[in-house]
């Protein structure tokens, strides 16, 4: 029996003004995302990837085009979806722990419900010891796990990251890639992430969604039959990077429309 996407996003176009003109960011963009799947979006910078994010986020609204989560129309932000950005958007006044309580405001819960459960998803990102630390006391790796502690700990199913670790040097970042499967594991969350680096998107991905310019559109899906844990080492790891490289190659006339 073939189960309900958790995500479908069905011909979505999204236009700015620029100039008084408007400029086309995304057209009739289509794609689902299954239950306790990990989606990586990649693409040419300014292909769109993050007005999709945000059009899945209800942070923008589309145009046209339909996006629901769960069967329910995305309306407003923060429907059914948590995201995670590359800048961690923590609050600087807060500490850790005041950070993830605030997130979990919102939610009907009780105070002390609240905090075991900012607790728990503290501890799940390594950060316990620095609950009460303030983000200017944290490092870079260390403040983007508690961005992850906060969206994470709101429990919705889908969980959004635009290059959420883009800012991090490359040891960190294999480093939080590793953490990230964990909790994917642990937790069966479904993860739409956006990034520029083809690797990342290779590690983590069960599909990869190759989008391109001049409108924003969704070029190829590339399934990743990849066992895990994964070897960056692997010819079926280099074939698919040769691919991926070549699916994102544009053609001139596609760069200048
Ligand atoms: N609020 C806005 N007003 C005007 N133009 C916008 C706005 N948001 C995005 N755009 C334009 O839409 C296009 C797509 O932008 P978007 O940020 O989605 O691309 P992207 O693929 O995420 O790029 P990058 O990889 O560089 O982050 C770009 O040309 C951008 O300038």
């Amino acid at each position: 029996m073939k189960t309900s996407p958790l995500l479908s996003v069905s011909g979505v176009s999204k236009s700015f003004p620029v100039n008084g003109v408007p400029f086309r960011a995304l057209a009739d963009v289509g794609l689902e995302l299954r239950r306790n799947e990990i989606i990586a979006v990649i693409g040419a910078s300014g292909c769109g990837k993050s007005t999709l994010l945000r059009c899945i986020a209800g942070l923008e609204t589309p145009d046209s085009g339909t996006l629901a989560i769960a069967g329910v129309p995305v309306t407003t932000a923060g429907q059914g979806s948590a995201v995670v950005f590359q800048d961690h958007r923590l609050l600087p006044w807060l500490t850790v722990r005041g950070n993830v309580e605030l997130a979990l405001e919102p939610l009907a819960m009780t105070a002390a419900e609240r905090q075991a459960r900012a607790a728990r998803y503290i501890a799940l990102v390594g950060l316990d010891a620095f609950a009460e630390s303030y983000p200017r006391q944290l490092s870079g790796g260390m403040a983007q796990r508690a961005a992850i502690a906060r969206a994470l700990a709101v429990e919705t199913d889908l969980v959004l990251m635009d290059e959420p670790f883009g800012a991090l040097d490359s040891i960190l970042r294999t480093r939080m890639q590793e953490e990230l499967l964990k909790i994917w594991r642990a937790h069966q969350v479904s993860i739409l992430i956006v990034t520029h680096d083809i690797e990342e998107a290779l590690y983590l991905a069960d599909r990869v969604v190759v989008m391109r310019p001049g409108p924003g559109h969704v070029h190829e899906v590339v399934e990743l039959a990849l066992p895990r844990p994964r070897s960056r080492d692997t010819e079926a790891f280099s074939q698919l990077r040769g691919h991926l490289l070549a699916a994102l190659a544009q053609t001139p006339a596609e760069v200048v429309a």
